[in-house]
């Protein structure tokens, strides 16, 4: 079976991949085709009408070329339209020659599909009733109706007789008007009202000839309109006599238009009117001819023949069908709920129970008058009567006013990773970076978008499945994501948890130039990454401003059309995830110089498609601090031990009700989702490293920005002889941007990232520009390049 499913994802792919294939040209090619063979169509349908009886016997000789037939299309049109109209929809069958001119017509413009199916279904509609309607008359003028027609009438008629057929087709009829021509009785009514106004003030206008008589009627309309003053009620006193509001209006005795009339002159003044020349445009620019002559831009091709991971890889976990429901623990369940609450004089008016993988949830309806606050307190009694661990109260549930009870199952269902990724869910997500978490309570898939999260913070007490989250969250990624696309940032400081993703380093890790580990496990190599991925967030900025861009996505989709040139420095920018499990163990050694970067990549990084994800198994108010809560609005709480650390987490508690082993609680906001996490075994991410690890590689890891530490760059003293060839170019272009950045440099000149950097510490040394400030710009000294001559022949001399 799991054969069968890897299979159809293959082919639903590469059925993907041709609909995709089809070139300007070739839907040109194939567009022209459809609208010419509509037209051949047409006029074969049309003059079978008039040679039908003379062609008739040539219908069996199509190949005896020396029979002619008398249709405009020879012997092809006169098979083709006795084919469709006598055997066919009759007349109806020109409806199909326009649809199949309209989708030629959509291929050749290349327009959007999406109303297609639309038009087809409704062309199918209208032939068939036309052809039933015309089938009436089939006995006298079979042609009309084509065989369908005939048929149908007739076998409508033997049940329901000629009048049954013809309220069908009235029938038919106000359903073709209501839905295709939008008809309502209003509408029809006030159309006809528009009509007949517009026809009486026609008669109107060309009935009254002296304009002197037209404000009469106005007039008159006023006074009747005071004559026919309503009673109003005060609705405070109830009487009568309030006036009401009066609108003024002024006597329209004057109404009077003026049209400037043009006095005839005498002779008419020739004038020659210059001939207008339209400035000629270019139809296409240069970006769509670019696409038109290469296609758009495939950041895969680079790894063309990348295989994504196979399902195979990923273990069943022993569960080969859905949850098993034990009706006796649900009986038992409920009786005991409905006994607790009983004792405390809470009556339940309605009970439902929906099964998830690890817990059911219980949606009582409490009888009017219960308190809500009552039930809540009640968590501890239900949770000792039920003998389990796990309770959770939701009261009220959102959004549907009722109370959930969550009770663990005595038999918990593995929810493997290989389920939910072969989720149709999963599969057909339309996200930028989809995440298949697990599954939720009513055992739907639970996939979310890390794009749009856009950072996730994860917390739990140890040995409660965060190493599991984490690896389900890179596994989803794996799945989902071709190597352009995304790019992995590790940090791991136990060294073991994610040491199984070396494999894939020329794939999707990005690393700092100089590193040799791609996944990072010292801390001071974490604070160096950290900054350079802000020196890589600002490069990214620039890169956005210069584009006129908001963000990563609109990036990459102007890339891809071209229409932004390689040469000025722009190139695909894959999507860059940064992963830190253990981030209490970090903060605690690093503490600011940790947390500022990480606070400033949070707030800033969203937009350039940076997405932090961090866990931690400590909780604490000064791991999990204001500033980094406040920019991790999507969080998962495993386990933990105390109602504190689940606020800490949350802002909710809940999770120290969890019952461990993946059972997590998801929020992104307000709302709180309980669900099951994916369970993925380490040997299983070890296959799918290496399936990947064993494809054809980059030369080498994404190479991230070089950060050399605050220390660097302060004692340098360059000698004047020792200076790069391109250092008075760098130093003019840092002075006329006034900007002292590195990787302007490197756009301008087109320097590598390391050589730019090497200037920029001899711009330094020379005193151009200003000490390293972090990942901002460094400040510029020299005010313009008269001051940068004279400096620079100073030195000399
Ligand atoms: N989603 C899950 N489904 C089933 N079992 C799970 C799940 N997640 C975790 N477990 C079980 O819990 C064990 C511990 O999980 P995991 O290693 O992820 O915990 P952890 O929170 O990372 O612990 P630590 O902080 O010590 O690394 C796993 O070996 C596995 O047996």
């Amino acid at each position: 079976m799991a054969k069968k499913k890897t299979t159809t994802t293959k082919k639903k792919t590469s059925s993907k991949k041709v609909s995709l294939g089809l070139s300007k040209q070739n839907k040109i090619i194939l567009g022209s085709l459809l609208i010419l063979f509509s037209m051949a169509l047409f006029f074969s349908f049309v003059s079978y009408y008039f040679t039908w009886q003379d062609d008739q016997s040539l219908l069996s000789e199509f190949a005896n070329r020396n029979e002619q037939a008398k249709n405009l299309l020879n012997k092809f049109g006169a098979s083709v339209s006795h084919f469709f109209v006598y055997k066919g929809f009759g007349v109806a069958s020109l409806i199909l020659t326009v649809m199949l001119c309209i989708t030629g017509l959509y291929l050749f413009l290349s327009l959007d599909k999406k109303g297609l199916l639309k038009k087809w279904i409704w062309g199918l509609i209208f032939m068939i009733w036309i052809s039933i309607a015309l089938g009436f008359f089939a006995e006298t003028k079979p042609l009309l109706g084509g065989l369908v027609g005939y048929e149908m009438n007739d076998f409508l008629q033997d049940y329901t007789g000629k009048i049954g057929v013809v309220l069908i087709l009235i029938f038919g009829l106000i359903f073709i008007l209501v839905r295709f021509f939008k008809l309502t009785p209003e509408g029809v009514a006030s159309a006809f009202k528009k009509k007949t106004s517009s026809l009486k003030s026609e008669l109107k206008s060309t009935g009254e000839a002296e304009p002197a008589t037209a404000p009469a009627p106005a007039k008159e309309a006023v006074t009747k309109a005071e004559k026919e003053e309503p009673i109003v009620l005060d609705t405070y006193t109830h009487k009568k006599d309030i006036p009401p509001l009066k609108t003024e209006v002024e006597p329209i005795d004057d109404f009077e238009v003026t049209v400037p009339v043009e006095e005839e002159t005498e002779e008419d003044l020739a004038m020659e009117v210059e001939k207008i020349v339209e400035e000629k445009e270019e139809s296409t620019n240069i970006a769509d001819k670019l696409v038109e002559d290469f296609g758009e831009f495939d950041p895969t091709l680079e790894l063309g023949n990348y295989k994504f991971p196979t399902m195979e890889l990923l273990d069943q976990h022993g569960v080969t069908g859905g949850i098993t429901i034990n009706q006796e623990e649900l009986e038992e369940n409920k009786n005991k709920i409905v006994d607790t609450l009983k004792n405390y004089k809470i009556g339940i008016s309605q009970i439902k129970a929906t099964i998830g993988p690890t817990v059911t949830l219980y949606e009582i309806v409490p009888e009017a008058g219960v308190r809500i606050s009552k039930i809540k307190n009640l968590e501890d009694d239900i949770a000792l009567s039920l003998a389990a661990l796990g309770i959770r109260i939701i009261a009220p549930i959102p959004g549907k006013g009722t109370i959930g009870i969550e009770v663990p199952n005595k038999n918990a269902t593995i929810v493997s990773m290989r389920s939910v990724i072969a989720s149709s869910k999963f599969q057909k997500a339309e996200m930028e970076l989809p995440i298949a978490f697990g599954k939720t309570i009513s055992n739907e898939t639970f996939v979310v978008d890390l794009a749009k999260m856009p950072h996730l913070l994860m917390a739990g007490a140890t040995g409660q499945g965060k190493s599991v989250g984490l690896n389900a969250v890179l596994t989803s990624l794996l799945y989902k994501k071709h190597p352009a696309e995304v790019k992995f940032i590790l940090v791991d400081p136990k060294k073991v948890e994610l040491s199984i993703y070396n494999k894939i380093e020329r794939h999707f890790l990005a690393k700092l130039p100089d590193s040799e580990e791609a996944i990072i496990t010292d801390n001071a190599k974490v604070i160096n990454t950290l900054n350079s991925l802000c020196i890589e967030m600002d490069n990214r900025y620039e890169l956005l401003k210069v584009a006129m861009v908001r963000n990563l996505k609109e990036y990459n989709a102007k890339f891809k059309a071209r229409k932004l040139n390689p040469n000025d420095g722009h190139k695909y920018l894959p999507y860059i995830v940064l992963v830190i499990d253990e981030f209490a163990d970090l903060i605690m050694t690093a503490g600011k110089e940790v947390e500022t970067p990480i606070a400033r990549l949070a707030q800033l990084a969203r937009a350039i498609g940076i997405h932090l994800i961090i866990a931690t198994q400590r909780p604490s108010v000064n791991v999990i601090t204001g500033i980094i809560k406040a920019n991790f609005p999507a969080r998962i709480a495993f386990r933990v031990t105390s109602k504190i650390d689940s606020r800490t987490i949350l802002d909710a508690q809940g999770a120290d009700q969890l019952i461990g082993r993946g059972d997590m609680l998801y929020t992104q906001g307000n709302d709180v989702t309980r669900i099951q996490c994916a369970f993925v075994d380490t040997p299983e991410v070890a296959k799918i490293t290496e399936y990947i690890g064993a494809q054809r590689a980059y030369p080498n890891a994404h190479e991230l920005p070089e950060y050399s530490g605050e220390d660097s760059g302060t004692s340098i003293d360059y000698d004047i002889a020792d200076r790069d060839a391109m250092f008075r170019e760098a130093a003019e272009v840092i002075v006329t941007a006034q900007q002292g950045s590195a990787s302007l440099i490197q756009r301008k000149l087109k320097l590598g990232y390391n050589r730019a950097g090497r200037i920029v510490d001899q711009l330094e040394a020379a005193g151009i520009v200003g000490p390293f400030e972090g990942s901002k710009a460094r400040q510029v000294l020299v005010p313009d390049l008269t001051a940068l001559d004279q400096l620079l022949s100073n030195e000399r001399s």
